[in-house]
């Protein structure tokens, strides 16, 4: 890919106390999500690449970098993680110093407003590359407006036909942003307002309801209902799994031990039966699959079993917002020999899951790498049912 013209720094360095979560609220989870993985992926679905800078807290910079990067799938080449400062502005000018020269038009982005809608972003792209100005999404205000004493008394309404409150992403020719925010002074509540501090021109463009702040915990409620009114109830989702037997290994196979049988090679314990059931729960919840949630790198999954990682991925599809229908699974394996067993593992399986589990197995009359008992493979269905 040539390098993109186009830059989006998304701001996700604040830490989010009107919401009153432990970590920052960037991070906070929303239907199984963090708020910024919603806001990235909003972001990569734009018909014209974009370079992305995102602007951390530095005790999150990691995570926001293998978000980020899971997001960006190919495009991580194009990804750059910067650390906030104590306000806004001062995050914006740390990602604003991140944008590659290459670039032409900047969009800058709150991660709070996670939801906002791609087309929303099209919209500012488009009118900043037509017109050269400065260009902020914006809605009108629907409430009378009031200006109070502090104690609270009213002195007068203001027109509101005149007033709008102001979204992101903003966008903004690159250079003359650089120029505008070198000269600004602190207090910018918004990135316009820099610009236009510079004598730039700001025009507006339709914003979009999707596109509000997620600041209070009701906000983050609102944001849950309206992402479960768009989910389908139903949905359904695949995983296959492969492990080389290891005649130096336990096997571990659907949760159980199986005594004098040949073990599987792999991270962990090699259990593709448990490992297939991950990837299909996983698969269907749109939630990625087993290597990107559970990498190898995370000590909590290290030689674990199994049953393991199927609590874990039980605990995120639910946390998504997911009930588990039912699971299918179909082994293809010359060994061990599964019938005598199977409703042992059915059982444990459907135990730990909550819902029914059947396997099947099968040989594959001697063909292929399991017909030369070399290895063997797990394949599995899920289907889930939307409870939010
Ligand atoms: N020092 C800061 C402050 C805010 N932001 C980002 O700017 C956006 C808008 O800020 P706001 O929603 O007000 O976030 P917080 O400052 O985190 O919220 P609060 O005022 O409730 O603490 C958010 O995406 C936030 O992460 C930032 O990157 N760096
Ligand atoms: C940039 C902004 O989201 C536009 O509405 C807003 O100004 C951010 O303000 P905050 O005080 O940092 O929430």
């Amino acid at each position: 890919m040539s390098a993109p013209t186009l830059a989006v720094v998304v701001v996700a360095a604040g830490s989010g106390t009107r919401l009153g979560h432990a970590e920052p609220k960037a991070f906070v989870p929303l239907a199984g999500r963090s708020l910024l993985e919603h806001a990235l992926e909003r972001i990569f679905t734009l018909a014209e690449p974009a370079h992305l800078v995102v602007v951390a807290p530095l005790s999150h910079r990691d995570e926001a970098d293998r978000i980020a990067r899971r997001v960006a799938g190919h495009a991580s080449e194009h990804v750059t993680i910067v650390v906030g400062g104590a306000t806004r502005q001062e995050s914006v000018a740390a990602g604003i110093a991140a944008v590659p020269d290459a670039v032409d038009v900047v969009l800058i982005h709150d991660a709070a407003r996670a939801l906002t809608p791609t087309d929303v972003f099209e919209r500012v792209v488009e009118r900043v590359r037509a017109d050269g100005v400065g260009v902020i999404p914006a809605l009108p205000v629907i409430d009378t407006i009031a200006r109070t004493t502090p104690d609270g008394r009213v002195r007068d309404q203001v027109d509101r036909s005149e007033l709008a409150t102001i979204q992101t992403p903003q966008g903004f020719p690159l250079e003359a942003y650089r120029a505008a925010a070198a000269i600004a002074s602190p207090g910018h509540t918004d990135d316009a307002s820099v610009y236009a501090a510079a004598g730039h021109p700001v025009v507006t463009v339709a914003g979009d309801d999707a596109a509000f702040k997620v600041t209070t915990p009701w906000d983050l409620r609102r944001a849950e209902l309206l992402l479960a009114r768009a989910r389908p109830a139903i949905r359904t989702g695949i995983g296959v799994d492969v492990h080389a037997y290891d005649d130096s290994q336990p096997l571990w196979l659907g949760g159980l031990y199986w005594p004098d049988e040949a073990g599987l090679a792999g991270h962990s314990d090699g259990d593709a039966i448990a490992h297939a059931v991950c990837d299909a729960l996983l698969s269907a919840a749109g939630l990625g699959d087993i290597g990107s949630r559970f990498g190898v790198d995370d000590p909590r999954f290290a030689d674990a079993r199994g049953a393991v990682f199927l609590t874990a991925a039980l605990e995120l599809v639910r946390d998504a917002g997911f009930d588990v229908v039912n699971v299918a699974v179909q082994v293809i394996a010359a060994r061990p020999r599964f019938a005598a067993r199977r409703h042992e593992v059915e059982a444990l399986l459907s135990r730990l899951l909550g819902a029914p589990v059947s396997v099947a197995a099968t040989t594959s009359d001697g063909l292929g790498f399991t017909g030369r008992r070399e290895g063997l493979t797990a394949v599995a269905t899920a289907l889930l049912h939307g409870v939010s």
